[in-house]
């Protein structure tokens, strides 16, 4: 009976799934090196959600075959470690796509609306006075006057499946959107291929791409200075992408009006992270792809993927199939 190890908690059905093809299944109860390490002795397949793979597990393993993610991002495994020790890796694409999107415009709204700030005053009992006067202890409604997003221009970095759909969204509630992505060669949507046209004049910025050497630490202090001081920024992409100090910096100083963050450097940030105490900062904790509709369907495609591989058959995404030397 082959063994797979799943390293953070999946859906039920996907478990099931694999049982039913004859795995045995091992939950592991912790994601740092020793347990996996010791876990991961006689599996054929590893699935794992996103917490980084701790360097030193794929090497220790003696029968492993398969990383399978159940999702989209890879910058949490070491691909060319898997590649040296004939692991496939294989992903999960789309999958999660569209609850990606919908948090993304979810938290613009938030943002532009100040729900988080009303939510805030109102539990910490400063009732906001509805008469507009300025009494003392109480906020004034005025003050939480948004913005409505209908008109306003969305610049989206990265026009892959997610992209597409927060254009498709934006679009319908009447925003303005320009997409960058230099692999994206024709669209529906309106494309730059310039950065600077999506800083110097969006509203809204989100970003979408993979963590990769060319993204890393793109937005940092000059590029936040170039955007607009009314601009919000969401990140459901990858931490590191945006440089954190920077952006804490530029909420602090009003040189931006708010951020989004879903993911970050350091999952979670550490309690000394300056983004935790950062103004107009809403923060969430990888919860992007986090839906009952898109975590059934990303585990389920992980497990088919180790499944398939068991029997010889190319899993449907995969990273470093043809680098493989079998
Ligand atoms: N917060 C969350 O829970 C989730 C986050 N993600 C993140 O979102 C990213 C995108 O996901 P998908 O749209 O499904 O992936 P995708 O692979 O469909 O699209 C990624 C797009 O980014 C583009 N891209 C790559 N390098 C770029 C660069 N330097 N500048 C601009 N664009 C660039 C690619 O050309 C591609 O079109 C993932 O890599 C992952 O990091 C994905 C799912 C859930
Ligand atoms: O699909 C992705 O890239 C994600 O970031 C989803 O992450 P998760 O598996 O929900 O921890």
């Amino acid at each position: 009976m082959k063994k797979v190890l799943i390293s953070e908690k999946i859906d039920d059905d996907a478990v099931q799934l694999l049982q039913k093809n004859g795995f045995d299944v091992e939950i592991s109860p912790a994601v740092d090196e020793a347990t996996l390490t010791e876990h991961i002795k006689g599996a054929f397949g590893l699935i794992m959600r996103s917490s980084k793979l701790p360097e030193g597990v794929v090497d220790s393993a003696d029968q492993l075959r398969i990383i399978s993610r159940t999702g989209t991002g890879i910058d949490n495994v070491n691909i060319d470690d898997a590649t040296k020790n004939h692991v496939l890796v294989a992903r999960v694409n789309g999958a999660n796509a569209y609850s990606v999107a919908e948090y993304v415009i979810t938290t613009m709204l938030a943002m532009s609306r100040r729900i988080y700030k009303s939510d805030r005053l109102f539990k910490a009992g400063q009732i906001v006075s509805t008469h507009g006067e300025s009494l003392p202890g109480l906020a004034v409604k005025y003050d939480l006057n948004g913005h409505e997003i209908r008109g306003k221009r969305l610049g989206i970095l990265g026009l892959g499946r997610i992209g597409k759909i927060i254009a498709k969204l934006g679009d319908a509630l009447g925003m303005d959107i320009i997409g960058y992505d230099p692999y994206v060669k024709a669209s529906d949507v309106k494309l730059t291929t310039d950065l600077n046209d999506i800083y110097n004049s969006c509203d809204f910025i989100s970003v979408n791409m993979p963590l990769t050497k060319e993204t890393k630490n793109l937005i940092a202090a000059k590029e936040l200075g170039q955007m607009k001081d009314s601009a919000f920024i969401v990140n459901a992409g990858r931490g590191g992408i945006i440089n954190e100090t920077d952006l804490a910096d530029a909420l602090n100083n009003g040189v931006v009006a708010g951020a989004a963050l879903d993911v970050f450097t350091e999952e979670p940030p550490r309690s000394d992270s300056p983004l935790l105490t950062a103004k107009n900062i809403l923060l969430t904790a990888h919860i992007g792809g986090t839906t009952y509709e898109a975590s059934k369907a990303v585990a389920i495609g992980a497990a088919q993927a180790v499944i398939d591989y068991s029997t010889g058959k190319k899993p449907q995404f995969t990273v470093n199939y043809k680098d493989l030397k079998n």
